[in-house]
Parts: structure tokens; C-alpha cells; sequence
């Protein structure tokens, strides 16, 4: 599903790379948790397979597609394979809960009676039914972080990239937003998560890839937050 080649990332000339020399294949279905120090490179592996950022060298294929050959015309394309969730929510603070789930399908083109349908039932699931008419700012922050994987899951996206999602909420709310991407996945969507959680980590007992700047170090069957090694 998401398939790295000897990939390197060098943000400016003379950096160290970002990424080095990462190879590493997730498969369709998986749950990956990318662990490693602030630095070490995370967000720059999912945001190198959003296409937001270009490999220095080597290939990435993500549903299928060769990153490095997709012409820009078809970056939309690979996005709607692609839900994203930030630490940050990124909600649209003056849009209802119900409008900024219909928002990511209205630009897609989806008709209104598709909307309609589709944006209760994903609320439902993440558990927001009753609160459509909210605000952001009258919701918790783990209710408006549910808000935003209604977001990035209505569409279906095979796959859903998750970048420290619960690094602005208190433990117990992130075990609730941890269970519900551990939901999203059992669907069949393939699920990567970078986060600094350890708690989260060693509870789930998930695939674990560390980054230590920029190279793979380690990638752990069942693994635990801490390197073992
Ligand atoms: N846009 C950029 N321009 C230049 N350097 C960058 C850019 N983004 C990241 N870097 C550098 O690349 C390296 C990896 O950063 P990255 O954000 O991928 O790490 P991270 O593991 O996600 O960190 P954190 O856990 O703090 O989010 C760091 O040295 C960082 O300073």
C-alpha cells in the first residue's frame, strides 16, 4: 500500500537529510505506529507520501502509484486515497461539525443527498451523533479531534495517515481516539500513526518503525514504544 525505496529527503543544501536511504514496505490493512524523537524525521515520511514534499532520491509508491512519475494533475486524485489527521484538529472554526465533515466531500464533487447521507453515519461512528450543530470551539479537544477523522474518513480512503493525533489530549481521551482509529482500521483502511505516546504504543502492541535522524532503526512486530534494543 505505502512501498519506500532507498528514499532520502534533504531539505536544503548542505542539511543533514531529513530521511536516509528508508526502505520499508506497509501493506495493505496494517496499523503502524512511526515512533522516534522529535527531528527524526516522522512527518516528512507522511508528508512524503501526501506528495506535500518530493524525495531527494528514491521511490515512493502509494496506492499504487510511483510518486515520483504521478503528474501533478493527478496529486488530487491520490489525496482522496488518502485521510489526513494533525495534532492540531485543522477545523474550520466557523463551520458546524456537520458542515466541515460535508465540506471535504462537497470539494470533491460529491452530490448533496450523497452528503447527506454519508455525514451522519460517519458522525455516528466516531461518536458525535447529536452534536451536528456545534461549533469547534463548544466541543472538547478529543470531540473536535473525532470531528476531524470523521473528516478524513467519510470518503473512505484506504488509507489514513495520522501525525501525532493525540499529542494535544489528556491520556484517557487519547485512548479513546486511539480505539477508533484501532475501529477505522479493522475496516480495512491502512493506518499510520507517528506519535510520541508511549502509553498508546506498548498498550497496542502494533507494528512500531522507529526513526532516529532520519534512518530506520528499527521495525518491531508487536511492538513496544521503546527501542528493545
Ligand atoms: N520544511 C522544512 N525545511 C527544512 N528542514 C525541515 C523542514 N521540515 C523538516 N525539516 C527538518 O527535517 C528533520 C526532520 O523533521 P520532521 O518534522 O520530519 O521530524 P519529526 O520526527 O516529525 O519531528 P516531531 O516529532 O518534532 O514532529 C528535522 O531536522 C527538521 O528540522
Amino acid at each position: 500500500m505505502i512501498r519506500l525505496e532507498n528514499v532520502t529527503k534533504i531539505y536544503a543544501r548542505g542539511a543533514r537529510p531529513a530521511l536516509s536511504s528508508i526502505s520499508l514496505e506497509i501493506e495493505r490493512g496494517e496499523f503502524v505506529f512511526l515512533v522516534g524523537a522529535s527531528g527524526s524525521g516522522k512527518s516528512t515520511f507522511l508528508r512524503l507520501a501526501l506528495r506535500e514534499e518530493r524525495p531527494t532520491s528514491g521511490t515512493i509508491l502509494v496506492a499504487g502509484k510511483d510518486l515520483s512519475t504521478l503528474s501533478s494533475w493527478k496529486v488530487p486524485a491520490l489525496r482522496r486515497q488518502i485521510g489526513a489527521v494533525f495534532q492540531d484538529f485543522r477545523l474550520l472554526p466557523n463551520k458546524t461539525v456537520f458542515e466541515n465533515v460535508a465540506f471535504a466531500l462537497q470539494v470533491i464533487g460529491k452530490p448533496k443527498h450523497h452528503i447527506e447521507t454519508v455525514v451522519p453515519d460517519v458522525l455516528e461512528m466516531v461518536g458525535l451523533g447529536g452534536k451536528e450543530k456545534r461549533r469547534p470551539h463548544e466541543l472538547s479537544g478529543g470531540e473536535q479531534q473525532r470531528v476531524a477523522i470523521a473528516r478524513a474518513f467519510v470518503n473512505r480512503p484506504p488509507i489514513l495517515l495520522c501525525d501525532e493525533p493525540t499529542g494535544n489530549l489528556d491520556p484517557t481521551t487519547s485512548l479513546g481516539i486511539m480505539r477508533l482509529l484501532d475501529r477505522i482500521n479493522r475496516t480495512g483502511t491502512t493506518v499510520v500513526m507517528a506519535t510520541h505516546d508511549d502509553e498508546i504504543v506498548d498498550q497496542m502492541r502494533k507494528r512500531v518503525i522507529e526513526l532516529s535522524a532520519g534512518e530506520l532503526v528499527r521495525d518491531q512486530h508487536r511492538g513496544v514504544y521503546g527501542s528493545a534494543r
